[in-house]
């Protein structure tokens, strides 16, 4: 079973032509793996390039530049990861990367700043690179346009209205990730990944990837397929928190990757991870608990979630 493409043409705006058409292959994707690749998104190419073009920059920073600008230097996990930080499947090796964190510019004195809740405060933004901070910001408006629109083609699918999910999305918690993996060293043993696998802990991911490949995600099935590179296509995948909002009736399936095909050279990727509101309450929607039946769920907020998987897989407690 491969990984199926969405064309978004005609889907976008609410109304359009292929919107009943999409919303089918909507859900038949998130009730497979929760994988699908999105085609005709609304973001232009070249912005997607530039941002390429800026991770190799951020990444290729001195070492010690990158330290001194370290997510344990900032309370809600913003700035540089290193080789080896993050062990994101527990069973294996810790993952073989390393990656820059940012989010959403908030004022200071807006509520959740002030409470320090995870994803609402100020990134580290390197000096060297006075161009970052604005080219993220743009990329992060680009991508919220888009997974706002999937909540949308979601709600859909779930036969809710469409703007059910729009309240839960206002005021989202984001987080734009440039990651470069090192060539897969050939002696490596089969406890090794570039990130291990794991299931992402939001609502939606959009990931775009450079042309090395190596993403592999599991089937529900069990198999390990691969999600090759396609040009000018995002692979969106659907996070724990959208099983959670569904009673389970949608997937978010364990995903993996290992730069093997690169030919030595490091893999870049940039996945961007969209969560509701903070405070936005994750229980079943409507008609995905049958009568008689208990919820799968307890329900939380979205907060409290992510809170949860952050201390899970970094050892240590974010805001
Ligand atoms: O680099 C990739 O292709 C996937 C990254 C990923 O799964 C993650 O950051 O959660
Ligand atoms: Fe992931």
């Amino acid at each position: 079973m491969g990984i199926p493409v969405i064309d978004l043409l005609g889907a976008l705006a609410p109304g359009g032509p292929r919107v009943p058409e999409v919303v089918r292959q909507l859900r038949e994707a998130a009730m497979a793996s929760g994988f699908f690749y999105v085609r005709h998104h609304g973001v232009d190419r070249w912005m997607v390039q530039r941002q390429f073009a800026l991770a190799r920059e951020l990444l290729e920073l001195p070492a010690e530049r990158r330290a001194a600008l370290s997510i344990r230097h900032s309370p809600i996990m913003r700035g540089f990861e290193a080789l080896g930080e993050q062990t994101l499947d527990a069973a294996m090796k810790p993952d073989l990367k390393e990656s820059f964190y940012c989010g959403m510019d908030w004022p200071a004195e807006h509520p959740f700043v002030q409470a320090g809740y995870q994803t609402y405060g100020p990134s580290q933004w390197p000096e060297e690179l006075p161009q970052a901070k604005g080219l993220c910001e743009a990329y992060i408006a680009a991508m919220n346009r888009l997974t706002e629109r999937i909540m949308q083609l979601m709600a859909l699918s779930l036969d809710l209205p469409e703007r059910y999910f729009d309240t839960a999305c206002r005021e989202p918690m984001v987080t734009l990730r440039m990651i470069r993996y090192p060539a897969h060293p050939a002696d490596a043993d089969e406890r090794t990944f570039g990130a291990g696998a794991h299931t992402d802990w939001g609502a939606i991911t959009v990931l775009a990837q450079d042309h090395h490949g190596g993403l592999e995600v599991q089937t529900p099935g069990g198999d390990w397929v691969e999600a090759p590179p396609m040009e000018d296509a995002f692979v969106v995948n659907l996070g724990d928190m959208i099983p959670r909002w569904t009673n389970g009736r949608y997937h978010s399936n364990p995903h993996r990757v290992r730069n093997r095909h690169s030919g030595g050279a490091p893999r870049f990727s940039i996945p961007f991870f969209f969560e509701p509101n903070y405070l936005a309450r994750i229980e079943a929607v409507p008609g995905t608990v049958a009568p008689g039946e208990r919820p799968r769920w307890a329900p939380c907020t979205a907060g409290e979630h992510l809170r949860e998987m952050y201390q899970r897989t970094y050892a240590r407690t974010p805001a």
